[in-house]
């Protein structure tokens, strides 16, 4: 990780960047062919940051073909995998040199706070890509155990063409997690990140081009997701769509792709995710750590963030207060101020939405302990940490992804009560338990319906395990791990009969 600098260097580095505002594709930065464009905003102050290329029908297809191209080329899909890992661990040389570029992009469109992205995401995407381009030189193939008269070879062949339809919470990380897997097995990429939040991602594929990766292997579109994103699910020349977001746009790339070629589809959706903490929880201070971590870590905008706090009645109030105090380690304001730890939400529609939120749980009778309304700071789009008390299982803040930094809290008389109330919700991404009886915890990880289990800690594993979900939060498959190369190549049976032919002939 390269050190921090001062917010004053971040801003004049935000002041004099040139902004990345066209699609990139075929290895040239491009404005839409029908040259609309879009704003792009700064969610911690509420101003045009720029405008960006609206991508339509025509770019779409153009992308496609070139990609379609690239792949049938083999300059990229069969090149030798230890060429395929130098072009990627070169482009993650440069992402490293220009971290502080990429990270004030981030911060601009996303209002993420820069300590973050130069913390947590970038470090992260750079060891994603690393592992997935180190991985390529090293996977073997399978054979059958079909008998001495056969060579059966079960290999794994890239898809060909496929889309990845990005997020605005994680940019850099999330195309990190679809890219490394995509490009290590040899396909070709169509990006459409999320149309708050483009500008880290162009720059990443013009630094892609300067890494040496062959035109048309990686592209993005930019554009909004009902013409630009279902331009990609409807393509009949993409072979798949790996997509992160919102279980509702989920469900339309299920249909694009019914509607069109049956292309595949990987979702990894939302969550309503517990955190379980039980009466002989150790170290409660180390708990309440995670806990805050869990809900406000990145404004709470965040698929795997613990929303549901289901504690046991007996220390439900202990551990409340020790969450509160340590909401003052989280300093909230300026997100290019590397001093804090909460920035802004990302758009107007999702604080409205959000905001939303905190009304309805006030109106269905939770109780309000810390935060609940907009913070000002400028024009910009910021709310309070808020945590709700008293929250029973059937309120809406306890069903619905809040996506924002609002923590339910739950009580619980008992271990089997906590895993009911865990599992009684449509999504099953994430789930924390934290309990100082090890036995205890792994029933209950075994129990909980989700793709991600913790135990005494809250995260999301590391690059080496798959993250996706059960139920509403995810289908298809799995991101992160080599499991995460299942998704993007297809298996082949290549069969041959080495019977000796002269052995049939003396049988005649
Ligand atoms: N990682 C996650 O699990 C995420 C979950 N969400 C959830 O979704 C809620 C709404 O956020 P949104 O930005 O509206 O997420 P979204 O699901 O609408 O957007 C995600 C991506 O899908 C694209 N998209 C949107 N509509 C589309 C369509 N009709 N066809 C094709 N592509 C389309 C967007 O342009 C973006 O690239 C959030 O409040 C949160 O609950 C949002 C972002 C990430
Ligand atoms: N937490 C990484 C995945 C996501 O929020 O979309």
């Amino acid at each position: 990780m390269s050190s921090l600098l001062t917010r004053d260097e971040y801003q004049n580095l935000a002041d004099s960047l040139p902004l990345p505002t066209n699609a990139v594709i075929d290895g040239k930065a491009r404005a839409a062919q029908s040259a609309e464009t879009f704003e792009t905003i700064n969610p911690a102050t509420g101003q045009v940051i720029a405008r960006i290329a609206s991508c339509g029908q025509a770019d779409v297809d153009f992308a496609v073909e070139k990609a379609r191209l690239a792949f049938e080329s083999g300059a990229w899909a069969r090149a030798h995998p230890s060429e395929r890992k130098r072009v990627l661990r070169r482009l993650v040389k440069l992402m490293e040199r220009d971290a502080h570029e990429l990270a004030v992009l981030e911060t601009l469109e996303s209002g993420k706070p820069i300590y973050d992205v130069e913390t947590i995401d970038i470090p992260e995407a750079l060891h994603c890509l690393e592992w997935h381009a180190e991985a390529t030189d090293k996977l073997y193939g399978q054979t059958s155990p079909s008998g001495d008269d056969v060579v059966s070879m079960i290999v794994r062949q890239p898809l060909g063409v496929v889309a990845c339809v990005l997020p605005w919470n994680f940019p850099i990380l999330m195309l990190a997690w679809k890219i490394g897997p995509a490009l290590a097995t040899g396909n070709s990429v169509v990006v459409k990140p999320a149309e708050q939040t483009n500008m880290s991602t162009l720059r990443i594929a013009e630094l892609a081009h300067e890494a040496g990766l062959p035109s048309g292997v990686l592209q993005v579109v930019t554009g909004p997701g009902e013409i630009t994103g279902k331009a990609l699910g409807m393509h009949p020349d993409i072979d798949m769509v790996a997509f992160t977001g919102s279980t509702d746009v989920g469900r339309k790339f299920l249909e694009y792709s019914a509607r069109s070629n049956l292309k595949r589809i990987v979702l990894e959706c939302g969550g309503k995710n517990p955190c379980i903490v039980l009466d002989d929880a150790e170290n409660l201070d180390v708990v309440a750590q995670h806990v805050t971590q869990a809900v406000f870590w990145n404004m709470g905008e965040n698929c795997s963030a613990s929303s549901r706090l289901i504690v046991h009645e007996k220390i439900k109030d202990r551990l409340v207060e020790m969450v509160l105090h340590k909401l003052k380690e989280w300093p909230l304001g300026e997100p290019l101020d590397p001093g804090n730890r909460l920035g802004a939400i990302v758009s107007k529609e999702q604080f409205d939405r959000i905001i939303g939120y905190i009304k309805k749980g006030r109106t269905e009778g939770a109780r309000i302990v810390t935060g609940g309304n907009a913070h000002k700071h400028g024009k910009g789009y910021f709310i309070e940490p808020t945590v709700f008390d008293d929250v029973t299982p059937e309120m809406t803040i306890a069903r619905e992804e809040i996506f924002g930094p609002v923590l339910s809290v739950i009580k619980v008389a008992n271990a089997d009560e906590a895993v009911r109330v865990a599992n009684d919700t449509q999504y099953g991404l994430a789930a924390s338990i934290f309990t100082a009886n090890l036995g205890q915890a792994h029933r209950i990880a075994r129990d909980i319906r989700a793709g991600t289990v913790t135990i005494n800690c809250y995260g999301e594993g590391d690059i080496s395990t798959p993250f996706g979900g059960f139920k509403l939060s995810g289908f298809g498959g799995r991101d992160k791990s080599l499991h995460a190369h299942d998704q993007y190549t297809e298996l082949k049976t290549i069969w041959a009969d080495i019977s000796d032919p002269r052995a049939s002939r003396a049988v005649d």
